[in-house]
């Protein structure tokens, strides 16, 4: 029998719980994969009473969670104590946040579910309560450091059908940017992407397109010296590996339509010349999926939007791709 895959409510307050709900509710006319909710029952049953669905709602192991799927949204309880929010974050969720997290991927490396699929999580009041890490994405790698011993990188992609790019910079202020990056980070991003790419992707040799950072890709060196001194070094040690890898490219053209046959995956810079096309080409298609790992991550390429949370108007597309593309994946897992 399939294994399930685990979901993690995300932030209380945000829109984790209505996208996990309506996930469940089109799970047969839209092929989901059977997954394990980690959560408090409450909160799935408050959220359900607010968006005025009558939902059937069953605790679950792992082990049961496939054969409960079908007729009732499994879920395992939390057990730190889940604050009923509903539009606002709060530092009070933090410890039942982080716990989700931890546990599904637990259960992911134990190989009681197939992957790990996170609900957006808002940063901010985690900082508050203390955790260090800007991200699911950093935070995995430690996890994953913490299972294997030995260091690991974790890179973020965001992928869809119609673009996927990976930020080699992240979650940093714009003004640090020139100073991360340098020729190694990239080497690092570019092994991993590629790697992969080709093992879990299956793309045998993927062209990886490098960005620019500096406007038209520094222009020869008149605008900027990051290409010369970083980029361009970096390009060519990936080369003499026998990673396809070309660039690097003004980024305003890299990804008009015609630009975006030339390649499996843009190294970016920074997040948003990254994040900015994704999210404008395929913001309900697009998926979060964490690289480098030795487990399968992914997560809808959204955030918290703590605004609609409740209101029935969050849309679970992006989620269930995310699902659909966990399974995939973790299926194909080298
Ligand atoms: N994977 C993650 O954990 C993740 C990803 C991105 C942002 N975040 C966090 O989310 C919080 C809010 O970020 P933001 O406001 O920049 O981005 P956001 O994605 O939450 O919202 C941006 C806009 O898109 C809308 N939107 C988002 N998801 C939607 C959906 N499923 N259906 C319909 N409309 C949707 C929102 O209402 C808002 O108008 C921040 O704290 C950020 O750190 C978390
Ligand atoms: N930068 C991501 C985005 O905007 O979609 C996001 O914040 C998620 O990051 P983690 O997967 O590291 O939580």
């Amino acid at each position: 029998m399939t294994k399930p895959l685990a979901l993690t409510m995300g932030d209380p307050g945000g829109i984790g719980p209505d996208i996990a709900i309506k996930a469940w509710l089109e799970r047969t006319r839209r092929g989901v994969p059977p997954f394990l909710l980690l959560a408090s029952p409450e909160l799935i049953r408050d959220r359900a009473e607010r968006l005025g669905v009558e939902l059937s709602l069953v605790t679950s192991t792992p082990a049961e969670a496939v054969e409960i799927f079908s007729r009732a949204l499994p879920v395992l309880p939390l057990k730190s104590p889940v604050p009923l929010a509903c539009g606002t974050a709060s530092v009070e969720s933090a410890a039942a946040v982080i716990e989700a997290i931890d546990r599904g991927v637990d259960l992911t490396i134990s190989g009681a579910v197939a992957a790990v699929v996170t609900n957006p999580i808002a940063k901010e009041p985690l900082l508050k309560a203390g955790f260090p890490h800007p991200g699911h994405t950093d935070y995995l790698g430690v996890l994953a450091a913490a299972h294997t011993g030995t260091a690991s990188t974790a890179v973020m992609m965001l992928w869809s059908k119609e673009l996927a790019v990976v930020p080699v910079t992240v979650h940093i202020p714009l003004a640090k940017v020139p100073a991360v990056l340098t020729a190694d980070l990239i080497v690092e991003t570019a092994r991993i992407t590629s790697h992969d790419l080709s093992t879990r992707f299956g793309i045998p040799s993927p062209r990886l397109a490098f960005c620019g950072l500096n406007p038209h890709a520094g222009e020869g060196g008149t605008l900027g010296s990051e290409e010369q001194d970083i980029i361009i070094p970096a390009i060519a040690r990936l080369r003499i590996e026998g990673i396809n890898a070309s660039g690097p490219y003004p980024a305003d053209t890299m990804f008009h339509a015609d630009a975006r046959t030339g390649y499996d995956a843009v190294i970016a810079m920074y997040h948003d010349q990254a994040l900015i096309p994704l999210k404008t080409l395929a913001f309900d298609s697009g998926v979060n999926v964490t690289l480098g790992l030795p487990f399968v991550r992914t997560s809808p390429d959204h955030g918290t939007a703590f605004k609609i949370a409740g209101t029935g108007q969050a849309k679970a597309d992006s989620l269930i791709e995310a699902l659909k593309l966990a399974d995939r994946i973790a299926a194909a897992a080298p």
